[in-house]
């Protein structure tokens, strides 16, 4: 089976070429504008099919018990969310030989290639990253940055700090939600590190066989993430009450994850949502990944507010550098790399 698998992955290679059907222009509902204080209009799941349009309303007595939105009114120019996809479909299709210019090294998560790979055995996921680090600047790698198609670069920069933006205006909601102070995590993050992944799932001959991306909850803070609108097929999954939900995208919008580290500041008041990506028989998708965390230099643990005897502290004080390094040395196996931060006895 593990052999199969390899070899379904390697005809894929060969698939590079191919063009796909583009749908033109973003259409859609833009009917729902609300993105006020203490609330967003949102999508959330029903048992079958997630999502369907709900509003949430956060305040200090009420939180979600693992959380992924998907935000509509989220400011961000639809021709930018439009010229991010056109450039990253572009990137995916360039042939081989010019993506392989900006490899991903082994055991590093930046370039072109497929991240948490660790044995010739693994089972791979049927997916092609390109994962950028964006801020700070240090982060970058410059040699990485690709020189086709020619605006790339200038796109990644621009949609990043819109994403950017977005982050900050978020994480102020949430730390309002739980009546904190709206600065809080600002504040405590330092200069913010962001990454940025573009996702290309071929279509797949045996979808039943392997997966588009593993089930994992990502290491962020937040992740925004763009669904693209190329293919109709749907993709991301999410598991709630231990069953995976597909995630119908909603036109325009903005799928926004809640990561560990917001799962671990908030001693799990807010949890970190489990996904995983599927693949389908006839038509690729893509996705354009953003991840947002705080400064590898901070000391991060349950916020002192958010402990008390009716909520002991569930997580240990860590440095987020060592979490982060710890999440892209492991396999995605679900939630497992958040028990690194875990204390089981209470
Ligand atoms: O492609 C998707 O919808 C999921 C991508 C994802 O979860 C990730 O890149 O961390
Ligand atoms: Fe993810």
């Amino acid at each position: 089976m593990v052999k199969k698998i390899h070899l379904l992955f390697k005809l894929e290679k060969i698939w590079y070429g191919l063009k796909v059907s583009r749908e033109k222009g973003f259409g859609g509902d833009e009917k729902v504008t609300r993105f006020g204080l203490h609330k967003w209009e949102t999508s959330t799941w029903n048992n079958s099919m997630a999502p369907t349009s709900t509003t949430i309303t956060f305040n200090s007595s009420s939180c979600l018990p693992s959380v992924h939105v998907e935000v509509i009114n989220h400011g961000i120019d639809l021709d930018l969310l439009e010229k991010m996809e056109k450039i990253a479909m572009e990137f995916f299709m360039l042939p081989l030989e010019e993506k392989q210019k900006y490899p991903m090294a082994p055991g590093t998560v930046q370039g072109y290639g497929q991240a948490f790979v660790f044995s010739e055995d693994q089972k791979l996921d049927w997916c092609n990253m390109f994962a950028l680090g964006v801020e700070p600047h240090f982060i970058r790698n410059p040699k990485l940055w690709p020189t086709k198609p020619l605006d790339f670069s200038e796109t990644v920069d621009i949609y990043s700090r819109e994403i950017r933006k977005l982050c900050k205006k978020l994480l102020k909601y949430i730390a309002m939600s739980l009546g904190l102070n709206d600065d809080i995590f600002e504040e405590m993050f330092g200069v913010a590190v962001q990454a940025v992944r573009m996702n290309y799932y071929p279509a797949c001959p045996r979808p039943d066989l392997v997966l588009g991306l593993s089930p994992h909850s990502d290491g962020s803070a937040l992740t925004v993430l763009q669904q693209g609108k190329c293919s109709s097929s749907v993709g991301l999954q999410i598991l709630k009450d231990n069953v995976w939900v597909p995630v119908q995208p909603i036109p325009n919008a903005l799928v926004i994850n809640i990561g560990d580290t917001i799962e671990v500041l908030t001693n799990g008041r807010y949890k970190s949502v489990e996904h995983r990506a599927v693949t389908h028989q006839e038509k690729d998708r893509l996705s354009i990944v953003t991840f947002y965390a705080p400064s590898y230099e901070i000391e991060l643990g349950p916020l002192e507010e958010l402990v008390d005897e009716n909520n002991p502290c569930k997580y240990k004080r860590y440095n987020h550098g060592e979490y982060s390094m710890h999440y892209v040395t492991n396999k995605l196996q679900g939630k497992k790399t958040l028990e690194f931060a875990k204390i089981y006895d209470n």
